[in-house]
């Protein structure tokens, strides 16, 4: 048996969580092993949240040209060069990779950084079979899992065998597609979809849900489905399919079960982006006893602690919401708990989130559907965006604002469907962290004319739900 490397501390996983921890350990004296099997900077630097954005940033550039006679300005039609748009996207994430190489092996000593899998072969011990070749065996009092997630892949009939693109492929097409179906209409779906429509393709979103974005209020998810119709995307909503062919030439057939009965759906390419599963399967969680949920999820408590003392796990291992921010606050918690002699929780943690749409959807706190569901009594706000001065001095008029109080004036949530829509829910986020009242809001002195003036008129707006 190979002699085990002891360390204070092993990271499993070089995600948003994994990193920061990494640093902060070693900086307070820990002898720290960081293990990543892949890219460094995991989901979000490398398939996630940074080349989406970069992409996305294209696209929207082609749509400002593609419009600029609304603005009485003469241009041709924008033509876009993928591989450009792909090249510009991976010197960006390049970079950011550079960075965090950077700082783990330079910037920080202490830091023993190991390309391989992780495998648990007991509590506190794991085997790493390294990338170059060979196998490292490593033990710590404390472990913390940072594993992450990737595209999960619903049984269906023939996908497994009809080469599909994940969110990881879709970044580095060479060609653009002439026609791209996307299972799912869910964050992956409509960002890839509003990017590619814009790009020149025609698309098509297929999901089981009876609308975009479930979860969401109905009067905003109608929204945000009328603004990419307008964009030309097509839906099957409500469709179960139930096979998928891919012939000689190429073309991708889905065979579904739809409210108007079965229909055969057929493009050049096929996106498969219906919710994520986690990394668990081959991280031999039995070995060292970490229970997961019945999808492999890892559970954790309120301080991140999984059932086996000195194991933990951070980010979208763990059942929760999946975003970076959020993984990164588990990095703080734990830091602050393990370094700073802190006491923090997860509980009612605020869970902000964006839509990186056009217009965006900016998210904060309860919707409507989660205050019924919660029998809470409330006062609800909901406004047009085409009613505001600067959508109508900038051109961009779909959308709307939406935010709910309670009883005593103080927000509960808001949707923000509309330009800087982030930017806009972040200010909410901020009143609601700083206690102010919906009266605040309605009378604050705000620039005008900017996007979040049109609180002030929102604001105006409460009344009873009904
Ligand atoms: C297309 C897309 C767009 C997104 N956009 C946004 C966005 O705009 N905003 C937002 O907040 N969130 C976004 N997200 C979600 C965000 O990317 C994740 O929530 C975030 O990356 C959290 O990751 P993490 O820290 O859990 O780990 P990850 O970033 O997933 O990293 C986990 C790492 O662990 C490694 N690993 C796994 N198993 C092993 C093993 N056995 N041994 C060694 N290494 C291992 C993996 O290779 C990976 O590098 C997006 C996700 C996707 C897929
Ligand atoms: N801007 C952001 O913050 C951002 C962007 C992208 C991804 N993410 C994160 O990544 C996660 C995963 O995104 P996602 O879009 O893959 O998942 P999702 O859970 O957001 O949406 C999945 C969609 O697929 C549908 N669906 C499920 N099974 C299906 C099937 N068999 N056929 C057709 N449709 C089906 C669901 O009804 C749902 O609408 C998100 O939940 C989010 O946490 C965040």
């Amino acid at each position: 048996m190979a002699v085990a490397t002891r360390f204070d501390a092993i990271i499993i996983g070089s995600g948003q969580a994994g990193n920061p921890l990494a640093t902060a350990l070693a900086a307070a004296g820990r002898k720290v092993a960081l293990i990543e099997q892949n890219l460094l900077g995991g989901s979000c630097i490398n398939y996630g949240c940074s080349p989406v954005k970069a992409m996305l940033a294209s696209a929207e550039r082609m749509q400002q040209v593609a419009t600029a006679a609304n603005y009485g300005i003469k241009a041709g039609k924008p033509t876009p060069n993928l591989r450009a748009i792909v090249e510009r996207k991976d010197a960006l994430i390049q970079a950011k990779r550079d960075g965090i190489q950077k700082n783990l092996t330079q910037e920080q000593k202490g830091i023993t950084l190991l390309h391989g899998r992780a495998t648990f072969t007991g509590a506190r011990r794991l085997r790493v079979a390294l990338a170059d070749g060979g196998e490292q065996v490593l033990t710590a009092p404390r472990i913390f899992i940072n594993t992450g997630t990737r595209a999960a892949v619903p049984p269906i009939e023939g996908l497994e065998e009809s080469d599909f693109l994940t969110n990881v492929e879709i970044l580095n097409l060479k060609e653009l597609p002439e026609h791209l179906l996307i299972l799912g209409g869910g964050y992956i779906g409509l960002e890839f979809g509003q990017m590619f429509r814009r790009f020149g393709s025609r698309v098509t979103i297929v999901s089981t849900a009876t609308q975009l974005l479930e979860n969401e209020d109905d009067d905003v998810c109608a929204a945000m489905q009328e603004q990419l119709a307008a964009d030309g995307i097509e839906f099957v909503l409500q469709a179960d399919v139930h096979r998928v062919s891919r012939n000689a030439d190429g073309i991708y057939t889905l065979t579904a079960a739809t409210p108007a009965g079965e229909r055969r759906l057929r493009g050049t390419h096929l996106l498969v982006a219906v919710g994520r599963e986690p990394n668990t399967d081959l991280l031999g969680l039995e070995a060292a006893g970490v229970a997961t949920d019945e999808k492999g999820y890892v559970q954790v408590n309120e301080r991140l602690q999984t059932n086996v003392r000195g194991v933990y796990a951070l980010g979208d291992v763990h059942p929760g919401p999946q975003f970076t921010h959020i993984s990164y606050d588990d990095y703080r918690l734990v830091r602050d708990n393990l370094l700073h002699g802190k006491r923090r929780t997860t509980t009612g943690r605020p869970v902000p989130y964006v839509v990186f749409t056009q217009p965006q959807l900016g998210r904060i706190g309860l919707n409507e559907k989660q205050a019924q569901e919660q029998k809470l009594s409330y006062r609800v706000a909901t406004m047009p965006v085409r009613t505001i001065g600067r959508a109508q001095e900038t051109g961009h008029t779909t959308g709307l604002m939406k935010v709910l109080v309670d009883g005593r004036g103080y927000l509960l949530g808001a949707a923000v469907f509309s330009e800087q829509g982030g930017e806009i829910m972040s200010m909410l986020q901020l009143a609601m962290a700083g206690g102010l009242t919906c009266d605040d809001l309605q009378d604050m002195v705000l620039a005008h004319p900017t996007w979040a003036e049109a609180l002030n008129n929102l604001f105006s707006k409460l009344r009873q739900p009904g």
